[in-house]
C-alpha cells in the first residue's frame, strides 16, 4: 500500500502509487463534512453542557468552536507537553483550512485540541479529568449495559463452539456502542442491524488463536462501557477457555473520539463486571486476577491517538503486534488506519491493504465511515441497491481476518 504521507514540496501529502486518494472533509453534505461541520460543534457545545466548567473552560471551547466553525487549523499552545509530537505527526496541515486535511488527521486534531480546551493537559483542577466521563457513566450504568450482563448468564449452557462465536458477535456488535455516533444529531438512530455480516472470515479467527503454542493476543480496543464490556468476555474466553497465555489490551492514552476507552475505563468495566454476580461476576473475578497475574496487561501507547494510519507505526508498536499470534483490532476507527482511509473500490481484497501489517491481524467493525473493503461483488450490488447509507449507518458489520 502507498504511504499517505510520502510528502510532496509543499508539505501535502502525495498518493505514490495507484490507491485511490485519502478521504477528505471538503465536499460539502458528505459525510466527512458533516462530522466535521455537524457533530464537532454539537460535541463541543454537549461537552460544555455536561461538566461545570468555569469561564476560562468555556471561552476556550468558544474559541474552538470559532475556530473550526471559520476554518484556519491553529497550532497547539507553545508549551503544550506534546507539541514535538504533534509536530512529527503534522503533514503541513497546520495554518491550513480544517475542511483540507485528511478526514483522519483533522478528527483526530480536533480531540487534541478538545482536551486542551477543558484543560485536560493544564496544571489546575481540570487535569486529567476527563470530559466524556459523564456520557460513559451514564452508558455504564444503564439498562443496555445491564441486559448484556445478564446475557452472559446464558453462555456457559451453549456447546463450546457456540460459546465462542457468541462471545465474538456480542463483542463485535457491541461496536455500535459510539457514543460519537449518537450524540450527533443524524446518530441517534444506530441501534437497528442487519442479521448477515457484509464480510465474515471468523472461521480463520479461531485457528490464529487456537495454533501450536499458547496464543499471545493483541486487543486494540474500541469504545467504553457498551462495547468494552463483551470485549472483555471474549478476552476472558481466550484466557480462561481457549489457554492464550496473555492478552495484551491496547487503550487509548487520554480521551478520544468521545467513548474511546482510556485505561480508567478498563478498571470500571472490569469492577462492574465484578460487581454483577452470575456469570458477569464470575469472568469480573478472573480478568481481576489476570490482571494481578500479567496474563492480562493495558496499553496504552501514544500512538493510539495518533492521526495517522497504522502503515507509519513507531518500532516498538510494530514489534509487538508481531510477537502476537493474532491482533484483533476493534472498531470503525481502527479499521480506518488499519487499512488506510482511502475511497477503496469496496471489493479490493483486504489483505492487499493489511500487507504491512507485521502479523495475522482481524478486523471486527461495524460500519461507520465511507471506507470498507474486502466485500463479495455480489454483496455490494446488493447494498447499494437497499439505497440506504449502508457505509456510515452501524447498521452492517465484518469480520475479516488476514492469517
Ligand atoms: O468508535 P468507532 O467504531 O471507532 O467509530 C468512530 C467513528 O465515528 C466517526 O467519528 C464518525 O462516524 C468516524 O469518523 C469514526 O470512524
Amino acid at each position: 500500500m502507498a504511504d499517505d504521507d510520502v510528502r510532496g514540496r509543499s508539505g501535502e501529502p502525495a498518493v505514490t502509487s495507484g490507491d485511490p486518494p485519502v478521504i477528505r472533509s471538503d465536499v460539502p453534505g458528505s459525510f466527512p463534512w458533516s462530522v466535521l461541520h455537524d457533530r464537532h460543534p454539537a460535541l463541543i457545545r454537549k461537552v460544555g453542557d455536561a461538566t461545570p466548567y468555569g469561564p476560562d473552560r468555556r471561552r476556550a471551547l468558544d474559541l474552538l468552536l470559532r475556530e473550526i466553525t471559520d476554518g484556519v487549523i491553529g497550532p497547539l499552545e507553545r508549551a503544550a507537553h506534546d507539541r514535538e509530537l504533534w509536530e512529527s505527526w503534522d503533514r503541513g496541515h497546520v495554518g491550513r483550512r480544517w475542511d483540507d486535511a485528511p478526514f483522519l488527521w483533522a478528527e483526530s486534531y480536533f480531540y487534541r485540541k478538545l482536551l486542551a480546551a477543558v484543560g485536560y493537559f493544564d496544571p489546575g483542577p481540570w487535569r486529567g479529568v476527563d470530559p466524556f466521563e459523564p456520557f460513559k457513566q451514564a452508558e455504564l450504568l444503564g439498562k443496555g449495559v445491564e441486559a448484556e450482563l445478564r446475557a452472559l448468564d446464558g453462555v456457559p449452557g451453549m456447546p463450546p463452539g457456540e460459546q465462542a462465536q457468541t462471545l465474538l458477535q456480542r463483542a463485535l456488535w457491541g461496536n455500535q456502542a459510539d457514543l460519537g455516533f449518537r450524540l450527533s444529531a443524524g446518530g441517534a438512530q444506530a441501534g437497528g442491524r442487519t442479521t448477515g455480516l457484509t464480510a465474515d472470515d471468523s472461521d480463520l479467527l479461531w485457528p490464529a488463536v487456537d495454533g501450536p503454542r499458547p496464543a499471545r493476543i493483541c486487543f486494540v480496543a474500541d469504545n467504553a462501557a457498551g462495547e468494552l464490556l463483551p470485549d472483555l468476555a471474549l478476552i476472558d474466553h481466550l484466557l480462561h477457555a481457549r489457554g492464550a497465555r496473555e492478552v495484551l489490551l491496547h487503550v487509548k492514552p487520554t480521551p478520544y473520539y468521545v467513548s474511546d476507552a482510556v485505561p480508567a475505563d478498563v478498571i470500571a468495566c472490569v469492577r462492574r463486571l465484578s460487581a454483577a454476580g452470575g456469570r458477569a461476576g464470575e469472568v469480573g473475578e478472573r480478568l481481576w486476577g489476570a490482571m494481578g497475574s500479567g496474563r492480562l496487561a493495558v496499553r496504552a501507547h501514544v500512538f493510539s491517538c495518533a492521526p495517522l494510519p497504522y502503515s507509519e507505526m513507531p518500532e516498538d508498536l510494530r514489534e509487538e503486534f508481531a510477537s502476537a499470534s493474532l491482533t484483533i483490532m476493534k472498531g470503525d476507527l481502527n479499521y480506518r488506519r488499519l487499512v488506510g482511509d482511502r475511497m477503496w473500490p469496496p471489493t479490493t481484497p483486504f489483505a492487499s491493504a493489511v500487507g504491512y501489517f507485521p502479523g495475522p491481524v482481524a478486523a471486527l467493525r461495524t460500519l461507520k465511515s465511507d471506507v470498507v473493503m474486502g466485500l463479495g461483488a455480489d454483496v455490494v450490488t446488493e447494498l447499494d441497491a437497499g439505497g440506504r447509507p449502508w457505509r456510515t449507518s452501524g447498521t452492517h458489520a465484518l469480520i475479516q481476518v488476514r492469517p
